[in-house]
């Protein structure tokens, strides 16, 4: 028999991949109460498992209607004692009725998704009080901003052919991803990997449901963008000044003059221009930048026009601690809600700095699906933060992002198996594991 594909049988996974989120942590009366129902008002059934999860099965309880009193919050307080009983059930499910599961929200048991936490009805009101003590400011929904297609490719040793450009930006956007980074209008002779621009714009072209955003790095740029049938696009300045000399040839006063000109012929033709600083936190040649030249950059682009200012730890030295005194440099002169972050993994910091990002009010991630990427002019820069992940943590927290977690990972194994490697997405790894598993069970 063939193994079934990768996330075929993800409707069937236990809930142990899940993260806990914090509406699924007991209470002390909660606690106080499963103690008092598990200490021998009701008795495991014979297929238990061994998994000692008698309150799960209320209704075979041997005593009075306190079992099913407490079905609805120990089923919901505990999905992954259930979810690991059904991992089998579901699993013989999914093998018998082929590949009817892959990739589709629609047919896939929902309760197997991270999402589903949210539509429990337990805790509401411990839950609040453990997020107002200890995650105070996290936003109830954070836009995600794709970065794969354009920031993952860009450094691929291998040029990507455009028709495998233009099916993973497809199957980026159908997984509900609001904003994908298609490509780059650049100079081919810097960006070999992105030649192809105007080909994958023109491939998309009518593409529905996410914004497609293009970088741009200069007027030049940008009417080729324009031409192309973008409709918007991002300028991408640096913190640090060799940064800036080695990934677009000028300084940064100069570069800030070119994205004058850029945003002032978008505004022109109501094109949203979004402006990026990079090296944020360090620089491959200078070492740390201070937070007052990243404040200054980023208010030079929110002066200029641009909708958002996503800064970036192009090189993944930032730790929360020296990204909180970056943000707290630039917030002091950007509005909040205009700002982004975009965190490359290589220090393995990218989550806890965009969980502290969070905390301090930002609501805009980027990430790159399966954790591709790199700037081929900062040496030692690892991929993005992967989007899976990001998108793993925060349904997790309890944080919507509308992204559908199942056709995200199909979009990373897609690309991954293209590109002949194995997912920098810890989520992908982990979950492709417990589907292996499940399937041979
Ligand atoms: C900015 C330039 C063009 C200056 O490059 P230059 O060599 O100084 O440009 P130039 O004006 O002297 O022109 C040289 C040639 O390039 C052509 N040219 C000029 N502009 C364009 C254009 N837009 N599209 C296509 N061709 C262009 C121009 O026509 C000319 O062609 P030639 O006459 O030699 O045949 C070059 O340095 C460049 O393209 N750099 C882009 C590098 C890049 O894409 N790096 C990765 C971006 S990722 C990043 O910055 C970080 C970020 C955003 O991801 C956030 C983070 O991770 O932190």
């Amino acid at each position: 028999m063939s193994s079934p594909p990768p996330f075929a049988s993800i409707s069937a996974m236990s809930s142990l991949e899940e993260p806990l989120g914090f509406d699924k942590l007991p209470s002390m009366n909660t606690i106080e109460r499963i103690q008092r129902f598990s200490s021998g008002a009701c008795r495991p059934r014979a297929d238990d498992m061994g998994m000692g999860h008698c309150w799960i099965e209320g209704r075979i309880c041997s005593s009075s209607n306190s079992c099913e009193e407490d079905y609805e919050y120990t089923r919901e307080t505990f999905p992954w004692k259930r979810h690991t009983r059904d991992l089998c059930q579901g699993n013989r499910r999914t093998m018998s009725s082929g590949n009817k599961n892959m990739v589709s929200g629609s047919s896939c048991d929902s309760r197997y998704f991270p999402d589903h936490q949210y539509s429990s009805k337990s805790n509401d009101k411990d839950i609040r009080g453990i997020t107002n003590k200890f995650l105070k400011g996290i936003p109830k929904f954070v836009k995600i901003v794709e970065v794969g297609p354009r920031d993952g490719l860009q450094n691929e040793k291998n040029i990507v052919p455009t028709d495998v450009k233009v099916e993973l930006i497809h199957r980026l956007v159908s997984s509900g991803l609001p904003v994908v980074e298609a490509t780059s209008f650049v100079s081919p002779k810097w960006v070999p990997q992105l030649a192809d621009a105007r080909d994958v714009m023109e491939a998309v072209h009518g593409l529905e449901g996410s914004r497609l955003p293009v970088l741009t790095p200069n007027l030049k740029g940008f009417e080729a963008a324009v031409a192309a049938g973008a409709k918007e696009v991002a300028v991408f300045a640096s913190a640090s000044e060799s940064f800036s000399k080695s990934n677009i040839n000028c300084s940064i006063e100069e570069s800030l003059a070119r994205y004058r000109a850029v945003t002032r012929a978008a505004k022109e033709l109501s094109i949203p221009v979004r402006g990026y600083v990079s090296c944020v936190i360090g620089c491959p040649e200078e070492g740390s930048i201070h937070p007052s030249k990243v404040a200054y950059v980023a208010k030079e682009l929110l002066d200029m026009g641009c909708f958002e200012i996503s800064l970036g730890d192009t090189i993944g030295v930032g730790t929360p601690g020296t990204v909180a005194l970056m943000l707290e440099a630039v917030m002091a002169v950007v509005p909040v809600e205009k700002l982004a972050i975009h965190f490359h993994d290589t220090y393995g910091q990218s989550l806890p700095n965009i969980l502290v990002s969070l905390q301090m009010g930002i609501s805009v991630v980027d990430s790159s699906v399966a954790g591709l990427g790199g700037c081929p002019y900062a040496k030692g820069a690892s991929g993005n933060v992967a989007t899976e992940d990001v998108v793993y943590m925060l349904h997790g927290l309890g944080v919507r992002t509308n992204v559908d977690l199942v056709k995200l990972l199909s979009a990373g194994d897609f690309i991954c198996k293209q590109l002949g490697r194995p997912s920098g997405s810890k989520t992908a790894v982990a979950l492709s594991r417990v589907t292996a598993d499940a399937s041979k069970i």
